[in-house]
Order: C-alpha cells, then structure tokens, then sequence
C-alpha cells in the first residue's frame, strides 16, 4: 500500500504539529495552549482522563472546529488555511460507530472511496488489501450490522485509510471491546506503523495501551502535562512505569490497567 507522500520537498515535516492551540465552549476551557509535535512513522499516544480534552483536540485537527487559537499542520499544511492539502493525509477513525449497518462492508468502504474520487476498480483493489490487512478479508459482503464491535473497528480503519494518509488519528477506539479484541486491534494498527510507515496519533485513557518506545503526550484538564519518549518521560519522573508518572504528573489516585481514575 503507498500512501500520499509525507513531505514535498527537503526536510521533512512533522507527521502533526499543534502549536498554541486553546479551545472554549463558551466561558469553559476545554483545552489550553496545547503544543507538541508527532515525528512521520511514529506511534504517538495522546494519554488523558475523561474529559481531558483528547476528542476536542481530534475535532480541532480534523477541522471540524475552527482552530482560532494557536495552529495546528498536518506534513507542514496548516489545517485551517490549506485545509485540503492538510485533511487528504489524515484519516480518522472517531469514537462513535459510524458505519452504515444495512449496507456491505464493500458497500461501506466503497461509498467512503467515490467520496475521495477513486475509481470502482481501483477502489476494490484497496478494499481487498485492507481488508487483508485488517484480517476482514472473508466479510467482504457481509451487512456491517452481522460484525462484532471489533470487527466494525477493523472496518473503520480500513476505511480511514482507503485514501492513503500518512497520519491515522483514532480516538479511543477499543473503547468496549473485549481484552483480546483491544489487543488485536492496537496490534494491527503497530503493524501498519511498522510495514507502511505510517504516523499514528492514538487517543486513549487505558495505560496498557502505552509501550516504552511509544510517543506520549499527557493531557489534563486542556492541558499538556508532558510529551516525550514513554521511557524518558517515565525516567524524568523518577517514576517506576508510566502508571506511575501519570499519577505523579497528573496527581491521580489511582492508575490500573483497565484505566486511570481520579
Ligand atoms: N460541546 C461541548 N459543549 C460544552 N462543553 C464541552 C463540549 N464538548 C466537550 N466539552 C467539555 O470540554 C472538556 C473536554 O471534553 P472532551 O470530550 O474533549 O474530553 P475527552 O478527553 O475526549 O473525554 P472523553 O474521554 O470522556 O471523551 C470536558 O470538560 C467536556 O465537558
């Protein structure tokens, strides 16, 4: 699979860079002056607690908000002034299900791809080999309504990237789904960092999603806590794990596994 080309010319962009980026909903802040930057072929988590402002920011890079405060570039396009240069090297899979459960999978994914102007039979060919990829392949005709939860997630993956980004963002997605599931589907989406080289941005509250040589950026209250290499974050700390610089940093109770609590 080849995916549109992460930069233009020399040096090279980072995959996403948020700069100075506030947001209010009204009076309330739901973000405050967030900054970092994702390196291309990098799996980066974005670590926060309900409420955090982890969906806020994916709707703000995803253009869905204007982003009057600070910027945010997507391979070194600003969001909000070259909006297509920028959005055609994202893909999105948000947290809500968005597949239509009487059409086909094929259908699905084939709509999505006459909506980014790829022709039928170019359009199968992705389908086939992202559905390979996804280990979908033999539900090509099912009803989207006959999958598991799981399987519905594969299907939005494929789907985001049927049009070949170089940036996955994937807000929470293995929210209710089983252990082995969750499991499956985070080492699908490492796979896909490791063969096509993509830049992944994984939005999440479950700390056993996070590896040591992850990029993770801590979220809390709108703000950013601290970004970096898990390890280094971790050792810049002076904390055992990243359970436990999450708790010192974000001054939590509690941090398990299965989630983080206040
Ligand atoms: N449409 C809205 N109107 C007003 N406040 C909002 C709106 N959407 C989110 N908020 C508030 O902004 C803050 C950030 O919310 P956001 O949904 O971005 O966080 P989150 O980290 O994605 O949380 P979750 O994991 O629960 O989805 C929260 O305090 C939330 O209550």
């Amino acid at each position: 699979m080849q995916h549109v080309k992460a930069n233009d010319g020399v040096g090279l962009p980072a995959a996403l860079e948020v700069s100075g980026v506030s947001h209010f909903y009204g009076e309330k802040r739901a973000l405050a002056d967030v900054s970092f930057s994702v390196a291309p072929g990098r799996f980066a988590v974005l670590l926060g607690l309900n409420g955090a402002g982890k969906t806020t920011l994916f709707s703000l890079i995803s253009n869905l908000y204007d982003t009057p405060h600070g910027t945010i570039r997507i391979f070194g396009h600003d969001v909000s002034r070259e909006p297509g240069e920028a959005l055609r090297r994202l893909g999105i899979v948000f947290q809500a299900r968005t597949l239509d459960l009487d059409l086909s999978v094929d259908q699905n994914l084939s709509y999505h791809a006459s909506l980014h102007g790829i022709g039928r039979a170019e359009a199968l060919s992705r389908i086939k080999s992202l559905l390979a990829q996804t280990g979908m392949i033999d539900r090509l005709h099912d009803k989207a309504r006959s999958l598991s939860g799981g399987q519905m997630r594969r299907i939005e993956i494929a789907r985001a990237l049927l049009h070949r980004p170089p940036l996955l963002l994937l807000d929470e997605p293995t929210v209710g789904l089983d252990i082995q599931s969750r499991a499956e589907i985070l080492a699908t989406i490492r796979e896909l960092v490791r063969t096509e080289g993509i830049s992944v941005f994984w939005a999440t509250h479950l700390i056993d999603e996070v590896e040591d040589s992850d990029h993770v950026v801590i979220l809390d209250k709108g703000r950013v806590l601290t970004d970096g290499r898990v390890d280094e974050v971790v050792r810049g700390c002076g904390a055992a794990n990243i359970s436990g610089a999450f708790a010192m940093l974000s001054g939590v109770a509690s941090v398990s596994a299965g989630g983080m609590h206040r």
